[in-house]
């Protein structure tokens, strides 16, 4: 398609656009009177209308039926969360019984560590990709040391070439085959938060199991924004955060996958509580553990239903859009975002450059030249909603759910007036 830098163009995109009634199913933070245009769906997703009625039933099930609530509410608390694992494992890729929705994503991965991190002294190494999430770093060297390992020679990080902004996908299937038997566990950030480029989780998942290891992958930017088969890819396990394109609310519960052949497992080791043991029994009071046929195994404690409940609302909207029209929009908005960026590159002489690669997701991460954070301001200013990266970057995520065509349009507008009016 040929795109124009206009606005009646992006009108007609809009028109066009299968997703834009549910662009009034979001509630848009207002500057100036006037709905933002945001681009931070990658950090927290805005908020959907219809989840308000989701905690609005918890909390009124609480006030008129207290303890009897976790059995004879309408959804009864004490299996909530069984409810989103259908819709999860549709967005992941995943059957139903590998996916459950618990606690949050760095704790989520330290649990699962204690069932696919076991290393030995011969197998003890995790490779991941350079600078990973800040999180992620810590929860691998607290895990590694945790095992008495060293991290300097226990994580093996893939790092970019030379003057390139992104990972080749080679350079982390050498790194696997280098590693060969030392290596224990893969885990990467299945799409990056920082360059916005996405792996390619199935050919590198195919390298590590052919060397022997386990592989993991953070799915925090990868879930609701790009397209998963965990189980056909025979990914080991998974976790994510449903605060972002998944638009759950800030810090909200994580979702797990853990392969089917773990499940039904004795070999594999977790860490236990009374949520994971079979329903049928669990009120018996027992001490034996009988662990849930399903993911639920690794569940610990009683879930929080009052922040399940915007997970499930929002998974509704999944269910009624599916991945497959959330995909083909966000390509396109991406594309058409893209293209008005190199327009206003264009007319101001090069004063940015995306670094994001064309494997990628929903962001675009944009590194600006000789414009510093005044920039971000100016646009923080006049409504455009984005983050800021040190040292010098921008990153951009027109969430499919609720971003417009003429958002896009308008950004490059007040962008080129922001780079123009400093001159
Ligand atoms: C890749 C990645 N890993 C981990 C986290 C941390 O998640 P949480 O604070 O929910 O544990 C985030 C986002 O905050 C993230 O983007
Ligand atoms: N949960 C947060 C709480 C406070 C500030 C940021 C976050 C983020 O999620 C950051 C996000 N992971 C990122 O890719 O930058």
């Amino acid at each position: 398609m040929e795109f124009k830098n206009s606005l009646v163009f992006a009108q007609q995109l809009d028109a066009i656009d299968p997703l834009r009634k549910y662009r009034n199913e979001f509630h848009f933070p207002k500057v100036k009177g006037k709905d933002v245009i945001y681009f931070t769906g990658n950090s927290l997703g805005l908020q959907p209308k219809r989840s308000q009625k989701f905690i609005d039933d918890i909390m009124k099930d609480w006030k008129d039926l207290a303890v009897e609530g976790h059995f004879h509410a309408e959804k009864p608390w004490w299996d909530y969360h069984e409810r989103l694992a259908a819709p999860l494992a549709k967005v992941v890729g995943a059957k139903t019984p590998e996916v459950s929705v618990m606690n949050t994503l760095t704790v989520n991965l330290h649990m699962l560590m204690v069932s696919f991190y076991r290393p030995t002294q011969k197998r003890f190494k995790i490779i991941c990709e350079e600078k990973a999430f800040p999180s992620d770093q810590y929860m691998l060297n607290s895990q590694v040391q945790f095992h008495g390992f060293d991290p300097d020679t226990a994580i093996v990080e893939v790092k970019k070439r030379p003057g390139e902004n992104f990972w080749q996908t080679q350079d982390v299937l050498d790194k696997i085959n280098e590693v060969g038997e030392e290596l224990a566990l893969v885990l990467i950030g299945g799409v990056n938060y920082y360059n916005g480029q996405v792996f390619n989780m199935e050919a590198i998942t195919r390298a590590a199991k052919a060397q022997g290891a386990f592989v993991g992958w953070d799915l925090a930017h990868a879930v609701g924004n790009v397209g998963l088969n965990l189980h056909d890819w025979g990914v080991d396990f998974a976790a994510w955060c449903s605060y972002k394109y998944m638009n759950s609310g800030p810090g909200n519960a994580s979702g797990i996958f853990v392969h089917q052949k773990y499940l039904n497992n004795n070999e594999i080791p977790r860490f236990e509580g009374w949520w994971g043991t079979r329903k049928e029994t669990r009120f018996l009071m027992k001490p034996e553990f009988e662990p849930m046929e399903n993911a639920d195994a690794w569940q610990v404690s009683n879930p929080p239903v009052l922040s399940l409940a915007p997970y499930l609302a929002s998974l509704e909207m999944f269910e009624e859009v599916g991945m497959e029209t959330l995909i083909s929009k966000r390509k396109l908005i991406v594309a058409y975002l893209e293209f008005i960026l190199q327009e206003i590159d264009k007319e101001t002489e090069g004063s940015f450059e995306i670094i994001t690669p064309k494997d990628r997701g929903c962001q675009l991460s944009v590194f600006l030249h000789g414009q510093g954070k005044e920039l971000f301001n100016y646009l923080m200013e006049n409504g455009v909603i984005t983050d800021w990266r040190e040292p010098n970057v921008i990153r951009l995520a027109p969430a499919p759910f609720y971003c417009s065509f003429a958002d896009m349009y308008n950004f490059g507008q007040i962008l080129k007036s922001g780079i123009l009016a400093k001159g």
